[in-house]
C-alpha cells in the first residue's frame, strides 16, 4: 500500500492484554469486524495471532505492532527489526514503531531503525512519538506517519495524577504542533476517547484518529461511567 491510498478518518485500536477480559484472537477478530461494520477505515492490533485473525477477518488496512519488553529499556512497541519483520510477514499494510528519543533494545537510535527499515521492507512506517522533536526527527529519518500514541507515556512526558491514565484528556496541543511542522500526516492516538477530541484533533491538523479504548475495552469504559455516576451518588 502506498501513503496516498490510505483513507483519512477513524482507525481503531483492537487490543487485549492477557490480563484483560477480552485477552484472546478470537475476540480482537470480532472487534475488527464491527469496527469495519462501523465505517472505520484502518484499525491496529497487537500481537502476530491477533493480526494474522484479523487479517483473515477484514479488508481495512492493518496497523501492527508487537508489544515486546526488553530488560532495562523503556522501548516496547515493535522495538526491534524482529519484531518489526514479524509483523511484515503478516502482510500488515503499516507497522508502527517506537520513535521515542530513547535508545532501542539493540543500541539504535530511531533513526536508524527507521532508514533499517525502509532499506530492507516494504511496509509503510507509523513513528509513535511522545514530542515535537521526535516526530521531526521520525519524519526526516523517513516515517510516513507520525502518530502521538507516546505522548504522556514516556518518563519525560509522563504527568503525575490521581485520575488513572487512561481516564485522561489526550493531548490536542501535540497535534497542532506536528501538524505545523511536518508535512506527512499525523495521527492522533491516545486517549482519544470518541468523536469529540477526535474532530478536536482534526481540526488542530491531524489526518485520521486512533481511538482504542473509549470502543474496544469495556472494562474502562465501565470504569469511566461508574467513576461519574459515583461521583454523583456522593453528593446526594
Ligand atoms: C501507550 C501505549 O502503549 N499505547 C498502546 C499502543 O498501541 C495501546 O495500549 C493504546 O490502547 C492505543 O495507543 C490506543 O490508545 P487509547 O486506548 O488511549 O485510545
Amino acid at each position: 500500500m502506498r501513503i496516498h491510498e490510505l483513507k483519512r478518518g477513524l482507525f481503531v485500536s483492537c487490543q487485549a492484554q492477557p490480563d484483560e477480559p477480552l485477552f484472546g484472537s478470537e475476540y480482537m477478530a470480532r472487534m475488527a469486524v464491527a469496527a469495519e461494520m462501523g465505517g472505520a477505515v484502518g484499525v491496529r492490533v497487537n500481537t502476530i495471532p491477533d493480526i494474522v485473525a484479523v487479517k483473515q477477518a477484514v479488508a481495512i488496512p492493518v496497523i501492527g505492532i508487537i508489544k515486546q519488553e526488553y530488560p532495562d529499556c523503556y522501548p516496547y512497541i515493535t522495538p526491534t527489526m524482529k519484531e518489526v519483520r514479524e509483523v511484515a510477514a503478516t502482510g500488515a499494510e503499516i507497522v508502527a514503531i517506537d520513535a521515542s528519543k530513547l535508545t532501542k533494545p539493540d543500541g539504535k537510535t530511531t533513526e536508524q531503525f527507521i532508514h533499517d527499515i525502509k532499506s530492507e521492507l516494504d511496509i509503510l512506517v507509523m513513528a509513535d512519538v511522545s514530542t515535537l522533536e521526535e516526530g521531526i526527527a521520525a519524519w526526516k529519518a523517513g516515517a510516513d506517519l507520525i502518530s502521538s500514541t507516546l505522548c504522556g507515556y514516556t518518563p519525560y512526558t509522563r504527568k503525575e495524577s490521581n485520575v488513572p491514565i487512561e481516564l485522561q484528556e489526550p493531548n490536542l496541543e501535540i497535534i497542532a504542533a506536528l501538524a505545523d511542522k511536518i508535512a506527512a500526516p499525523i495521527v492522533a492516538e491516545g486517549r482519544f476517547w470518541d468523536y469529540r477530541n477526535a474532530v478536536k484533533a482534526l481540526e488542530n491538523g491531524a489526518h485520521s484518529v486512533v481511538i482504542g479504548a473509549g470502543i474496544t475495552r469495556p472494562q474502562i469504559i465501565t470504569l469511566k461511567n461508574v467513576t461519574q455516576i459515583n461521583a454523583y451518588l456522593q453528593t446526594v
